[in-house]
């Protein structure tokens, strides 16, 4: 359909660039000179010098992340979404094609199965005919007791869903509502019963008991599945379909979305590809009973919180002039819950929310992994109609023999999933894979980012998960960089230059350690590269609706990264590839249970003491290094002169390190609490610091 003046003056969505586009590309000419300039300096002034290699070796990285990082400003793009528009422009809500919701879970320990019910329900209620709706969880835990959780939270939802339909409720998470301060005085019934369905699920979680009285002999034949010998390894397929929507209505008589819960057959000897094999599990499982054309993924620390937000993934797919080649809508992760200051630098405004804006004037943002809107042909590369008015299957017996059939372990031996079909294998973040692969394929993505944010979810709260979640991420992102779809000989290829750059960028992440670490033992004169990023990224940040304090522990964490994860993660990927260890997904933790640490994090104060971990030995020995060079550099530059002339950089380099190692030296001296650090990290890091300065000094009387 050409531009009429109706869908002129209604449009669907609207795209326009950036504002201060020219400015940025300005900016990347100088800073591209001034690279330049400085790589030519050193590359002139080489000296054999153990000492000149390595910060030789630094500035390369550093040029080339930055440059790199150029291509998410070469064309940014801002868009807007408007749903009202979709009936004033013919296309009612029972023509909307139906939408099937993956909610992945995978420990009841690390998540807990309320904050499941809390995601499933929230997408349960959205703003969209509870008849097209249906949604699947995806349990890898294998747990008894979360399917117990949702057996509770279909009986709950009849009465939640119409409430919130009733009361225009925003945040459709149950939980999020109700610890919200006002709420509707309608409420307190439907409050007290979901009180009481969380006490029953905790107190399951705790106990292990049964507590739901079941509904019939099929849920009672389901739980008979889980025999002695029934491991979360090790186990058959679970199937149990919680509610139909065909035959389930609402306490007021409306339909039901449907609730169907699944966990995929595991066995030891078969690898089960983590969250991309659970995806693709369901996308069979899905395939098979309601096979509806728009997927959305999300993860269970995710809830929704616009209920809209499935009418605002439509105008882009039910646009006329959409691209064919569509793949996928990605609304960016927010978070909630996050200490006012965000000390861990958890919020990762960079690559969930700023670098999508880059890539989205390019071929389409990177897949998060939730919040994400898929068109299913993208993922079965099957034709299959956009506008399916009825769903074309039941959820009857025959299909459930299929729906088991196609959740055995076996299953997709000798076919394309995970290679070339559905979500991808071989990389620990399946999520930017797999949106790297689709790219590299043709498809094109569209970002959406509407205020307030449509999906929030729960960033790991200490420093130890935090760390853990971004070793895993750098693992991943190697596993890319090194396989045949490297995103420089593959991608820039297979996509183009820009869109290469943007992937490389988080590819060689790992490689941040290289700089980092160099900088931190060696302070030498040139940070010159590395300076003159930060007040832009400042400037970037803060239009990101950033704080200056969340900056300033953004770039403490990313130095804190560079000493610990980022290096780990290079070690252990090298491990991995000469067979000594293979990688594993670590869960995120998502529970908040110690109250005493829960607290320390809503003061902004790090925590060290969880465990004694090897990221916070190097951690420490960085900064008891950076100590003692900033205090002798201070004392020198006062007796010696001339000497405060020619250090004066290395000093204030130190200094700045020193201060960013604030926390840790309060942690190590000062502090009394549950969150200080270990005293065994304290003994191995100083005892490491003392080699690395004999080292040191042994080198420099060679
Ligand atoms: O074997 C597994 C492992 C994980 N998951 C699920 O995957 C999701 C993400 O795991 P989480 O521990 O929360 O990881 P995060 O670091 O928070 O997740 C980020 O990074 C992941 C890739 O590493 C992406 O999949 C996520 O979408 C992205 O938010 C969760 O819902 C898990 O239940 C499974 O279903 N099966
Ligand atoms: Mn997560």
């Amino acid at each position: 359909m050409a531009d009429t003046e109706e869908t002129k003056a209604l449009p669907l969505h609207t795209c326009h660039p950036d504002p201060l586009t020219s400015l940025t590309r300005t900016h990347a000419l100088l800073h591209t000179c001034a690279t330049l300039a400085v790589l030519h300096h050193r590359l002139r002034h080489l000296s054999p010098s153990l000492l000149h290699l390595p910060l030789l070796l630094s500035d390369l990285v550093l040029a080339f992340m930055w440059a790199f990082n150029q291509a998410f400003h070469a064309r940014r793009v801002r868009r807007l979404t408007f749903p009202e528009n979709l009936p004033r422009r013919g296309v009612r809500a029972h023509q909307w094609p139906s939408l099937d919701v993956f909610v992945c879970t995978a420990d009841p320990r690390k998540e807990p199965p309320m904050g499941v019910v809390n995601t499933a329900l929230s997408a349960m209620a959205f703003d969209y005919p509870a008849g097209k709706v249906n949604v699947y969880v995806s349990d890898d835990g294998g747990c008894r007791v979360t399917l117990l959780a949702f057996a509770e939270a279909a009986r709950f939802a009849r009465h939640w869903v119409p409430f919130c339909r009733e009361v225009g409720v925003r945040e459709r998470s149950p939980e999020a509502y109700f610890a919200a301060p006002r709420a509707h005085p309608n409420s307190v019934e439907i409050k007290a019963m979901y009180e009481r369905m969380k006490e029953k699920v905790d107190r399951a979680m705790e106990t292990g008991q049964e507590i739901a009285e079941m509904n019939g002999p099929d849920e009672h034949k389901t739980f008979s599945k889980w025999t002695a010998d029934f491991t979360r390894e090790d186990h058959p397929t679970v199937i149990q379909i919680l509610l139909d929507s065909e035959r389930d209505v609402d306490v007021v008589g409306h339909a039901m979305p449907s609730l169907i819960y699944v966990s995929r057959e595991k066995r030891p000897c078969v690898h089960h590809h983590f969250k991309a094999g659970a995806l693709n599990a369901l996308t069979r499982v899905s395939a098979t009973m309601t096979n509806a054309p728009i997927i959305l993924t999300l993860d269970c620390d995710m809830n929704c919180n616009d209920p809209q937000a499935p009418q605002r993934a439509l105008c882009h797919f039910l646009d006329p002039d959409a691209p064919p080649n569509l793949a996928y809508v990605q609304f960016p992760q927010h978070f909630r819950g996050m200490d006012e200051n965000d000390i861990y630098g958890c919020e990762w405004k960079g690559p969930f929310q700023i670098n999508p804006i880059g890539m989205d004037g390019l071929r389409g943002p990177d897949f998060e992994g939730t919040g994400c809107f898929f068109r299913r042909r993208a993922l079965h590369r099957e034709p299959l109609l956009l506008n399916s008015k009825e769903r074309d299957r039941n959820i009857d017996a025959s299909n459930l023999d299929m729906a088991h059939r196609v959740t055995r372990c076996t299953y997709e031996n000798g076919t394309k999933w995970g290679a070339t079909m559905g979500f991808r294998y071989g990389s620990l973040v399946e999520d930017y894979f797999t949106g790297y692969r689709l790219h590299c394929e043709g498809w094109v993505s569209v970002f959406c980012d509407p205020q307030p944010p449509a999906f929030v979810g729960d960033a790991p709260c200490n420093l130890q998960d935090s760390l853990i979640q971004c070793m895993r991420w750098s693992i991943g992102l190697l596993e890319v960089l090194f396989s045949k779809y490297n995103t420089i000989a593959f991608g820039v290829k297979n996509i183009n230059l820009l869109m290469g750059m943007c992937y490389s960028h988080y590819a060689f992440w790992a490689f941040w350690s290289i700089p980092i670490t160099t900088y931190a033992f060696l302070p030498q004169l040139a940070l010159l590269i590395g300076v003159p990023m930060f007040p832009k990224d400042l400037f970037i940040f803060l239009r990101a609706n950033g704080t200056i304090r969340r900056w300033w522990n953004n770039q403490r964490m990313w130095m804190i990264r560079g000493v610990t994860c980022f290096p780990l993660a290079s070690i252990q990927f090298f491990f991995q590839n000469c067979g000594i260890s293979g990688s594993t997904f670590n869960l995120t933790g998502k529970a908040r249970h110690d109250d005493e640490q829960s607290d320390r994090y809503a003061r902004g104060i790090f925590e060290f003491g969880t465990v004694s971990s090897p990221f916070f030995v190097s951690l420490a020995t960085v900064a008891m290094i950076n100590l003692v060079a900033f205090w002798v550099g201070l004392v020198r530059a006062v007796l010696e002169e001339g000497y405060f002339d020619s250090m004066f950089v290395q000093v204030v380099l130190c200094g700045f390190v020193v201060v960013n190692c604030w926390p840790v030296y309060e942690a190590m001296v000062v502090r009394k609490d549950g969150g200080r650090l270990p005293g065994e990290v304290k003994r191995v890091s100083f005892f490491m610091a003392l080699v690395i300065f004999a080292i040191a000094y042994l080198v420099s009387s060679m």
